[in-house]
């Protein structure tokens, strides 16, 4: 059998991932390992985030690997900007613009004249929430298999928004209005939701928090957990001894822990990140003690205002401690995220300010004691696969699910107030870092590490 035959032979998965960050670096996880257990994987990232992981990639372009890039177009105009585009036009941009170029796609995949040695395609691995590849899966005869990026939690959340709705938690009414996250309505403890009993309603994914009826966001998460519902399987990025719902079936090992099994010198180097990486920050850290060091990152979506970063600024330097702070050029939208020079000046022998950083080799590291972030799913399990405890500032979506467990269910973080002050930063802060509470959360991720 010639080698081109044996490729026909092989099973062909497309992985389309939703087009940020956060759900990009996972699904090029679980293709790495497709591609190991024998799937030929066509990966699918729309034409803004190719240009991105090109331009932070350089020399070590992911075009020249085995996994075989493709690109179709977000359907939002043409830009070049190094930021994370807004969630909610890009959600509604690719429910009406993606499922034609996509079409196309597999149609020319399944180009029976084509003579590029590809096999057909067998299954579409889709994000959770790029549900528009249903219809073409379905058109195609194969199976869709859904990849929710989020916690198992924050799923179960988003599949409780129909309830919440017939409750009449959702949307909030007029008369607590915009002082919702004020008047103590967000407290309310809700009891029926399997293994999560008594999460206030401000513990649920954030998009809940709206007087509007129409609201798209809500729609948006209506639609795509019915459609999960038709999916022929969906795989969650967890562990067992982490979360364990009644009516799921979870993984053992997350696929942080199962891609380190992946020994093949084909896809090493392969990497996803969008900006380009600071080396200087492994440099930096090289020169500290153990657990001395508090990691500051909020992820690749989460935006704060010039005031926000002010108080994160000085409750950091008033800690005293040491900290490498990745502050995301457009992290303050509309402005540039500039520190006042007493800042700078009070605080240089003692951190590392920098744009990006490869964030599981600075989690890994034996200076990390500590880590300050926005509680997104991969910043979490990240953290929780390092031993590494967590300050949590969840922004939106199911931050604020993971930043509720991360605290109560798994005791390795403490929240700090949406309302940001200086004083609480400062003192939470060193609680992580030399606190007995701090402690017994080092503790408690160390066990959860040497689980997951
Ligand atoms: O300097 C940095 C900063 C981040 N990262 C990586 O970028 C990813 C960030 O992902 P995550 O922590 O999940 O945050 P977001 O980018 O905000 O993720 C989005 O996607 C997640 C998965 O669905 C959700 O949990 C979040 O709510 C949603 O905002 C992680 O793998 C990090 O390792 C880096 O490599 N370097």
């Amino acid at each position: 059998m010639s080698s081109n035959n044996v490729e026909i032979s092989k099973s062909h998965a497309v992985c389309v991932p939703y087009p940020a960050q956060g759900h990009i670096t996972p699904m090029l996880k679980l293709a790495k390992i497709l591609h190991h257990k024998g799937f030929h994987i066509t990966f699918v990232n729309t034409e803004f985030n190719h240009r991105r992981l090109l331009r932070s990639r350089g020399s070590h372009s992911p075009t020249a690997f085995v996994v075989r890039f493709v690109t179709i177009p977000d359907g939002l105009p043409p830009s070049d900007a190094d930021a994370t585009q807004d969630i909610p036009s890009l959600n509604e941009s690719i429910i009406k613009t993606c499922l034609g170029p996509f079409r196309d796609l597999l149609a020319k995949l399944n180009d029976n004249s084509n003579t590029s040695n590809v096999p057909p395609v067998t299954c579409i691995v889709s994000d959770g929430i790029m549900s528009f590849t249903l219809a073409a899966a379905q058109e195609l005869g194969v199976p869709q298999v859904q990849f929710w990026t989020t916690s198992a939690c924050g799923f179960l959340g988003y599949m409780h928004y129909t309830t919440l709705i017939e409750k009449g938690y959702t949307p909030l009414k007029e008369n607590v209005d915009a002082s919702y996250l004020t008047n103590g309505y967000l407290e309310k403890k809700l009891d029926f939701i399997p293994g999560m009993k008594d999460v206030r309603l401000r513990d649920l994914p954030s998009f809940l928090r709206t007087t509007n009826p129409d609201d798209f966001m809500i729609k948006f998460v209506l639609q795509e957990t019915e459609r999960a519902r038709k999916a022929s399987a969906i795989v969650l990025n967890t562990f067992e001894t982490l979360e364990n719902f009644p009516s799921t079936s979870v993984p053992n090992r997350p696929l942080t822990f199962l891609v380190k099994h992946v020994d093949d010198e084909n896809l090493k180097g392969l990497r996803s990140s969008l900006w380009k990486e600071v080396p200087e920050c492994i440099q930096w850290l090289n020169n500290k003690e153990l657990n001395y060091v508090v990691y500051v990152n909020f992820g690749s979506t989460t935006v704060m205002t010039p005031d926000q970063l002010l108080e994160f600024a000085w409750g950091l330097a008033n800690s005293q401690q040491e900290f490498l702070w990745i502050i995301r050029p457009d992290i303050v939208s509309g402005y540039e995220s500039i520190l006042p020079l007493e800042f700078v000046e009070e605080t240089k022998n003692r951190r590392m300010l920098a744009s990006w950083c490869s964030q599981e080799e600075v989690l890994n590291h034996p200076a990390i004691g500590g880590f300050l972030t926005h509680s997104g799913w991969n910043s979490t399990l990240e953290s929780i696969t390092s031993g590494v405890p967590m300050l949590c500032w969840p922004f939106f979506a199911e931050q604020q699910t993971n930043c509720w467990f991360s605290e109560t269910k798994w005791g390795i973080g403490m929240e700090i107030d949406n309302n940001v002050k200086r004083d609480e930063v400062e003192s939470l802060v060193r609680e992580l870092m030399v606190g007995e509470k701090g402690k017994e959360m080092k503790k408690k991720a160390m066990e959860l590490e040497r689980i997951g």
